[in-house]
């Protein structure tokens, strides 16, 4: 066990009202102990670190100025919040961070009433505090709302839409925007430049009506000090910022990491405010733990890691990750046809986009956290004549579903899909499972989707998809490393809509789509054992399905049981469908297919979420038995 750190300050903190009886000189060594605890319990876990590491005094002021859970803390994304968990009541679980049966790595409302709401998708903070202080007005809970929102999370549309209507409400609400310069990496676009420029050295103009303005709603703190009030009156002079323009009050920016700025302001703000309130704080990601703030992603996450040395204890990879694939076969496909331009939001590293980005500078894009935009964007790229590859996680491509029905399938736009993360992704739980895309794009007259079943036919899948250009085409791999297969020098354009055939058997056929095919391979082989040999085929394309392969197995077969990554409606609702339209339920064929349970699934690892989703290879075994009625041995209950 990781040596723990010396707390007697944090000790005497259960709950965030113990924090009402600490000095202020106490509340700073709250914040130093909260923060070695925060280091401690992540190197043992894993997880975000970074943000949680830059926000360790402001969640300190917080809990010391508002008073949750009455008041409505929310965290934006709420990858930093495990500082907070600490100081409401969990940290005696905090080393079960994003584990089976632990803590959430983010807000969660089933938690704790110290999460007022859940997230781990951005950008949602303003609208949810919008709610509740309308809420609170209308006669519901009552109690302040205070969103904390970092610089990437704000360049989101919804952020934006939000501070339109709190800026038209003009209730009192509090937006504490945590500005680090950073996202995951670098923020991008002209936001990012507009904030920098509301600290970096703008000329100030019309001091004096700035401080007349700031004074008006903080009078004490400025009073006070002149160092402080010039760092205030920074943002107010650079003449009526745009949150101001929006019908915020603006505060800032304050030194995130000065508990001396920040609690004043907070307190004034919370003792005077009236109507929406923004408070720019300056913070660090991965402050005050240096192979965190030294680390060009500022420790955003991080796997178990040594303390002293900041060295990431992971296991050895035994093949290339398919986000790695899917960029070296971009990079392949682009070599050769100059309109291939590759789109992420906000995500370049974990879609492998950074790969393609060195490689073609101009014909990469990371247009923000803003997957909306990105999948219009990509919509006008593709009818000017480009050939988009639109990267992004199952889960994200959720916020632009309109974008996708709307400018791209109905426009029949060949933009094509490339989307990581399908599937179960393990710590980061439910939020994140890529469990609906398949649902969610097959029902699109016109659109093509594919899943890959190792990295080898990922690569095919990119080739197919640089080739196809009659509308939208989507394909689909999961989190992590590969199968370890053989890979060709270069893909090889599928034939839209064939599978494949795996193996031929008798009596039970498996139609794999995606890389369950490998456990479907496992449970055959314990079937062998039994003396059954299932026919197994690789799907490939949920749409257009490979009718003659389906109706041959339909025919072939006593049994058919398709098996997917994916919530009920996907790739075995289709073959479903064609099998009832085809009148081969009449003939007697016993049809199973096997989805994600109709549930959300918390964390855990990708392995467990499968078993509890009862789809790894004892559960295929046990389902074929089942379904031909033979030993049920080894079945789950
Ligand atoms: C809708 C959505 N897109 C992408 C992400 C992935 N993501 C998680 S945190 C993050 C960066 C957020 O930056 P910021 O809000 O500035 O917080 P920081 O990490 O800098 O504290 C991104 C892109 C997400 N969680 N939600
Ligand atoms: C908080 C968030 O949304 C991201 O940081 C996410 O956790 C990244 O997931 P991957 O580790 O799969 O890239
Ligand atoms: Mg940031």
């Amino acid at each position: 066990m990781a040596d723990r750190p010396h707390t007697p300050v944090l000790d005497r903190v259960h709950l965030p009202a113990d924090l009402k009886g600490l000095t202020d000189r106490e509340l700073r060594q709250l914040a130093d102990e909260l923060r070695a605890e925060t280091i401690s319990a992540v190197s043992v876990t894993g997880g975000h670190l970074g943000a949680g590491l830059g926000v360790v005094e402001l969640t300190v002021a917080l809990h010391a100025v508002f008073n949750a859970p009455r008041d409505k803390i929310i965290w934006d994304v709420g990858h930093q919040c495990y500082p907070h968990k600490i100081l409401t009541g969990r940290r005696d679980r905090i080393r079960t961070l994003r584990t089976e049966g632990g803590l959430s790595g983010f807000t969660k409302r089933s938690e704790s009433p110290y999460d007022p709401f859940g997230a781990a998708h951005s950008s949602t903070s303003i609208s949810a505090a919008l709610g509740f202080a309308m809420a609170a007005d209308l006669g519901g809970d009552p109690g302040d709302a205070v969103a904390v929102i970092g610089d990437g999370s704000m360049s989101a549309g919804m952020a934006f839409e939000a501070m339109n209507n709190a800026g038209h409400l003009k209730k009192r609400m509090f937006v504490i925007l945590n500005d680090n310069e950073m996202s995951i990496a670098p923020p991008v676009g002209a936001l990012s430049s507009y904030l920098s420029r509301l600290y970096a050295g703008e000329p100030y103009q019309d001091l004096k009506s700035a401080a007349k303005s700031l004074a008006s709603l903080l009078p004490e703190p400025f009073a006070e000090g002149a160092r402080r009030a010039k760092e205030m009156i920074k943002g107010m002079a650079v003449g009526g910022t745009l949150f101001e323009e929006l019908g915020f009050s603006y505060v800032g920016p304050i030194d995130g990491h000065d508990l001396e700025q920040l609690l004043p302001v907070l307190r004034t703000a919370h003792a005077r405010a009236t109507g929406p309130t923004l408070i720019h704080v300056l913070t660090r990601k991965g402050k005050g733990y240096a192979p965190a703030e030294n680390s060009p992603d500022r420790g955003h996450a991080r796997a178990k890691f040594d303390v002293l040395t900041g060295e990431q204890k992971k296991a050895p990879s035994n093949a290339p990750s398919y986000t790695k694939v899917f960029a070296e076969a971009l990079i392949a496909e682009a070599e050769v046809d100059p309109k291939i331009v590759a789109i992420t939001a906000a995500m370049p590293d974990g879609t492998g986009l950074d790969i393609f980005g060195h490689r073609f500078p101009k014909r990469t894009f990371d247009v923000g956290i803003a997957e909306q935009h990105a999948v219009t964007f990509s919509a006008g790229l593709a009818a000017g004549g480009m050939k988009p590859f639109c990267a992004i996680y199952s889960t994200f491509l959720q916020r632009g579903y309109d974008q996708v029905v709307h400018d791209v399938a109905i426009q029949r736009l060949p933009v094509r899909f490339a989307i990581d993360r399908a599937g179960l992704v393990g710590a980061d739980g439910a939020t994140h499972a890529g469990s609906f895309d398949v649902a969610f794009l097959a029902n699109l007259p016109g659109m093509v989707v594919m899943a890959a079943a190792d990295e080898a036919e990922l690569m095919h899948m990119v080739a197919t998809a640089a080739a196809h250009d009659d509308g939208p085409i989507a394909f689909r791999y999961p989190r992590g490393e590969g199968m370890g297969v053989d890979l060709p020098r270069k893909g090889v354009p599928l034939e839209i809509g064939k599978g494949r055939m795996i193996r031929e058997g008798a009596r039970v056929a498996l139609l794999s789509f995606g890389t369950r095919l490998a456990e479907v391979l496992k449970a055959a082989e314990s079937l062998a054992a039994k003396g059954l040999s299932p026919t197994i085929a690789d799907a490939r394309f949920a749409k257009p399905l490979d009718r003659e392969l389906i109706l041959q197995l339909a025919r072939e077969h006593e049994v058919l049981i398709t098996i997917e990554e994916g919530a009920v409606g996907g790739f075995g609702s289709h073959v479903a469908q064609l099998l009832a339209d085809e009148g081969v339920f009449d003939h007697g064929l016993k049809f199973r297919s096997m989805v994600l349970p109709d549930t959300f699934i918390d964390q855990a690892s990708p392995e467990a979420m499968y078993r509890i989703a009862g789809m790894n290879a004892p559960e295929i075994e046990a389902k074929v038995l089942e379904v031909l009625g033979v030993a049920t041995v080894g079945k789950r209950a």
